[in-house]
């Protein structure tokens, strides 16, 4: 595997650097405005007033907004970017389809992102969640991903060496696995088809819990091949390129990979325990999530121990630092994961801030900080540039969002768990002890703290950005991290 990862590109094959460079510019304006919008979303619920009293501007149509932007926006761009980076090098092949293609995949996509964006704010919507783009937003993406499809699979099968290295398994499967619950869950009936007068309402085929569990499997698997499986990909790629060291154990990469995506398809009923959906099913989810536990960490191993031998990088290179926090926090959301799918905590957890919470540590500590470190990766490859303009900043940035995660994720469990407790306490006479009010008012110092989390989390982020440009510009900054390793250790 080795050779692979090293791959640095034979003279005569000429990568697609273009669409790479684009995507990431993309992911740097999607990932910001997604954050600030979630930011903003969070001052939302901490002082209702800033709704604003205006349709367009209520939480419950700019909440998809960020939804949609951190997750579709940011993430699929950084998708797009890193798996045609990836599997050219790999492959030591371009990118199958030539430059209209790979242009066709990067303006259909970002005008999906903005036809599904006014819809929401304009309140158009299937009601899904991560699925909420109506019929005809859902056909241009289907377009689009086939082109991707196309583009990936193309220059897998023209590549010019026999391996197909790990990290492509991954994005392969991503992509597959996302055409098919896109498909299966969007299978809706346009009004307008049967003389409605609404151009943009549809009606999804399914009703009641057949309905809920489509969506479920289509949401929970959302998680596992968007969230999971794609960055994982990413992780195979950039962890050892940055590390400088082989992967830790290929064979442990294969099993888990075969585990995880086996086991993902399975565990969507842990988000509808204790509703209308047979019991059984019910159970059938939870077991299946806590076997998930197995490859999520069969994964963080073979990322962690990739650092084997050259832990004292860690000290040095903050971009290092990025990756490697990632897959802890990876680790801990996919441990909390299968806690929280067991019944009888999810009993507790279930419609709480915990939730949210555990969505935010897999969300920001894994998919934004693995994403952060590819990004200060490929940077300065793709504009030919020696290095980044700043090492420190990147020390900055990746200090200022981590106490942003932990202000978010420890808010969130105390809100959380004191939410779920305050819903389920009796009086001595038997009666709930608290009104819902009384559980919502006594959220709010909590979502003033996540709040605050957000801000600095989006204050990294344009760190990162003022990074982005002056590298970009071809500025370096004289630090003594460059010279002198054991500086910034000091600092
Ligand atoms: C500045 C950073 C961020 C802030 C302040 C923030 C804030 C929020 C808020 C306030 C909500 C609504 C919670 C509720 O309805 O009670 C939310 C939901 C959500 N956010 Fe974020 N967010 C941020 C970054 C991200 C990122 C980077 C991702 C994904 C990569 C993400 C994914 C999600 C998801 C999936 C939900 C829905 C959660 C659920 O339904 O349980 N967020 N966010
Ligand atoms: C072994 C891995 C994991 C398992 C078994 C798992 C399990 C769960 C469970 C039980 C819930 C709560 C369902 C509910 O009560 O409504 C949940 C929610 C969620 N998890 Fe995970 N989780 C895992 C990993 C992750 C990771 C790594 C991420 C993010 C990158 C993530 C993102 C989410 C999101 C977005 C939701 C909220 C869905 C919603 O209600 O809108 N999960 N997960
Ligand atoms: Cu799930």
């Amino acid at each position: 595997m080795n050779q692979a990862t090293t791959a640095t590109g034979a003279s005569d094959v000429v990568y697609n650097e273009d669409v790479v460079r684009k995507f990431v510019l993309a992911a740097t304006f999607w990932g910001v405005i997604g954050f600030i919008v979630g930011t903003f979303i969070a001052f939302q619920l901490a002082f209702p007033a800033l709704n604003l009293g205006l349709e367009w501007t209520t939480f419950g149509r700019v909440r998809p907004v960020h939804t949609s932007a951190v997750i579709f926006a940011f993430g699929g761009s950084i998708m797009f970017a890193t798996s045609f980076y990836v599997v050219q090098r790999t492959c030591r092949a371009p990118l199958f389809g030539g430059k209209a293609l790979a242009n066709f995949i990067f303006w259909g996509y970002q005008l999906f992102i903005v036809i599904a964006a006014l819809g929401y704010v304009l309140g158009v919507t299937q009601g899904k969640e991560y699925a909420e783009p109506e019929w005809y937003a859902d056909l241009l993406l289907t377009v689009v991903w086939v082109a991707y499809l196309v583009a990936f699979a193309g220059t897998l099968m023209t590549r010019r060496v026999s391996h197909i290295y790990v990290a492509n398994w991954f994005y392969f499967a991503f992509i597959i696995t996302v055409a098919v619950l896109h498909l299966g869950n969007n299978i809706t009936l346009p009004v307008i088809l049967f003389g409605g007068e609404s151009f943009v309402k549809s009606y999804i085929w399914a009703s009641g819990v057949q309905d809920a569990m489509t969506q479920w499997w289509y949401g929970h698997n959302a998680v596992g091949f968007f969230l999971t499986a794609g960055f994982l990909g990413l992780m195979y790629y950039f962890v050892p390129k940055q590390a400088e060291r082989p992967v830790y154990s290929y064979r442990l990469s294969i099993i888990h990979f075969w585990a995880l995506v086996f086991l993902y398809i399975w565990a969507g009923p842990h988000h509808l325990h204790y509703t209308s959906l047979p019991d059984w099913t019910q159970t059938l989810g939870m077991t299946f999530s806590i076997m998930l536990w197995m490859p999520s960490w069969g994964g963080m191993i073979n990322g962690l121990m990739t650092l084997s031998g050259a832990w004292e990088k860690l000290r040095t290179d903050p971009v290092l630092r990025f990756l490697i926090a990632s897959i802890a926090f990876y680790g801990m959301s996919t441990f909390e994961g299968p806690a929280m799918s067991i019944k009888a905590v999810n009993g507790l957890s279930h419609y709480t801030d915990w939730t949210v919470g555990h969505v935010h540590s897999g969300a920001l500590g894994w998919v934004a900080f693995v994403s952060f470190g590819a990004m200060y990766y490929l940077v300065p490859k793709l504009w030919g540039r020696t290095r980044l303009y700043s090492l420190r900043l990147v020390t900055y940035h990746f200090w200022i969002a981590t106490i942003g995660i932990v202000l978010y994720i420890t808010a969130m469990w105390i809100s959380g768990i004191m939410q779920g407790l305050m819903w389920r306490a009796y009086d001595d006479l038997g009666f709930l002890q608290y009104s819902f009010i009384e559980s919502v008012e006594a959220m709010h110092p909590y979502y003033v703290i996540r709040a605050c989390g957000g801000v600095l989390f989006v204050l990294g982020a344009l760190i990162m950005v003022w990074n982005f440009i002056k590298t970009i510009g071809g500025d370096i900054r004289e630090e003594d991290e460059f010279v002198a390793p054991q500086g910034a250790a000091a600092e």
